[in-house]
């Protein structure tokens, strides 16, 4: 990103995409800079053209390889090139329009050499649409969205819901509320929202999940400054659920940051004596400011979660959430760039480490105790097989995890645990495993 595009909508678009590509950054960080450099008018194009891009990336690279004798030896004119397709396939903006702006974003990063190509490439593509389209259209990656390795995995793992997690992964999360039970109920909080004229449901699995019909910014919701709702995907708001932290009880959230599921832990049980530990400061950052929002206090350790030695009191904890860090393949719908950022490789290296942190945990967890295990991927590799592991080769460790939950099925019971998939209009993928440990 050397190049100021300050104004240009495709070629910021272009830049952020190129450094997803490179798997430099994540569109969570790269997005929000970008968006500095244009109108506030500008922001919603520019937002869907990297999301859109993101979550399209593995069709148009296919299409794009048809379109293209070699592959271009710059990422921004890949990324452009990409861009272009996207609004083609995707988007209104009628087809000349769509091809001039691409071809200008080139000059404004100076590209002017590429001007042709991108040029050729996005005529030709706008010219042989349908053939392409039917060539390419028996190709998994194509109807999938997805990239080969991980369109394979999930077939594997299961063939009988990949195409609906295919679909979920593809399609626009909704915008999924938590009320906070210690201030307000959940019946209460839907008149507020009905009284405000925002379209609003109550989650199917959560007690205190609200569904918004669509997306709006946090600030038009009622009370939300003052921490009676907090944005968190009805799946995330199982854990504190599944934990249920008793009155006064020391409990840990091992990977706290940014800190929804400490939050809900207090809202659901203020009084339990909470640590909030993450590896990462900045993210810890974060914990602290939303705790501030809902009122909640949690001793802040910023610390690797193995390194016991180096922060742990000595005393045993009741209960512990071990939310560990996963390929979130279960979150592909909130974040399209997973599908460019993760490699096949990075599952078997976060296996290793989630059975590290599994297992540096139960050391710490008191007997008696319990512990959460909990991802948003759906990949047995980082879960069932994980949990099965450990449970195998631990003594005092057995499998509780409900398979009812206030009486009703709640996901697909596993080996070790209970594995949800993303659902259109539901939660995310997550999966669950609750520990217990013996006297
Ligand atoms: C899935 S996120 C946690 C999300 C969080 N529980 C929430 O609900 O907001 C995983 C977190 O684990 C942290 N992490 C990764 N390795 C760690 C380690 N060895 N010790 C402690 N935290 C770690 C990451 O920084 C990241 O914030």
């Amino acid at each position: 990103m050397n190049i100021d595009a300050r104004g240009d909508v495709r070629a910021l678009a272009a830049q952020v995409l190129a450094s997803l590509l490179e798997g430099r950054g994540s569109l969570a960080r790269l997005l929000p800079r970008a968006e500095e450099r244009v109108e506030e008018r500008d922001r919603g194009l520019l937002r869907e053209l990297c999301y859109g891009g993101a979550r399209t990336a593995p069709r148009l690279q296919l299409l794009a390889a048809k379109l293209l004798r070699k592959p271009p030896a710059d990422r921004e004119v890949e990324a452009l090139i990409l861009l272009g397709l996207y609004q083609l396939e995707y988007t209104r903006i009628p087809d000349h329009a769509a091809i001039s702006a691409t071809v200008n974003a080139a000059r404004t990063l100076k590209l002017d050499r590429a001007t042709g190509l991108i040029n050729g490439v996005l005529r030709n593509a706008q010219r042989s649409r349908e053939q392409l389209q039917r060539k390419l259209s028996g190709n998994p990656q194509f109807s999938s969205m997805h990239p080969a390795w991980l369109q394979q995995r999930i077939k594997a793992a299961w063939p009988d819901a990949a195409a609906d997690i295919f679909r979920a992964n593809n399609a626009n999360p909704p915008m999924t509320l938590r009320v906070n039970r210690a201030r307000v109920s959940r019946d209460d909080y839907l008149q507020q929202l009905r009284a405000a004229e925002i379209d609003a449901s109550q989650c199917a699995i959560s007690p205190v999940g609200i569904t918004l019909g669509e997306a709006r910014p946090v600030t038009e919701l009622p009370g939300f400054a003052a921490g009676l709702v907090s944005v968190q995907d009805e799946s995330a708001q199982l854990s504190a659920l599944l934990l249920e932290p008793a009155e006064q009880q020391k409990v840990l959230d091992a990977c706290a940051a940014p800190g929804g599921k400490s939050c809900h832990l207090l809202e659901q049980q203020p009084s339990i004596r909470l640590s909030a530990l993450d590896i990462d400061e900045e993210r810890l950052d974060r914990v602290a400011e939303n705790l501030a929002r809902i009122g909640g206090d949690a001793e802040l350790i910023c610390a690797d979660a193995t390194a016991t030695d180096a922060w742990w009191d000595g005393q045993p904890f009741d209960r512990i959430l071990l939310d560990a860090p996963c390929s979130a393949t279960g979150v592909i719908r909130r974040n399209p760039d997973i599908k460019l950022l993760r490699r096949e490789d990075d599952i078997a290296e976060l296996a290793q480490l989630q059975g590290r942190i599994l297992r540096a945990m139960w050391r710490i967890l008191k007997p008696g105790g319990t512990l959460l295990y909990a991802t948003c991927s759906i990949l047995p590799a980082e879960n069932s097989e994980v949990v099965a592991a450990f449970v195998a080769e631990t003594e005092d460790a057995s499998d509780n995890t409900p398979q009812l939950l206030h009486g009703e099925p709640w996901g697909e019971p596993q080996t070790a645990g209970v594995q949800l998939f993303p659902r259109p209009d539901g939660g995310d993928g997550f999966y669950y495993a609750l520990l217990s440990k013996a006297e």
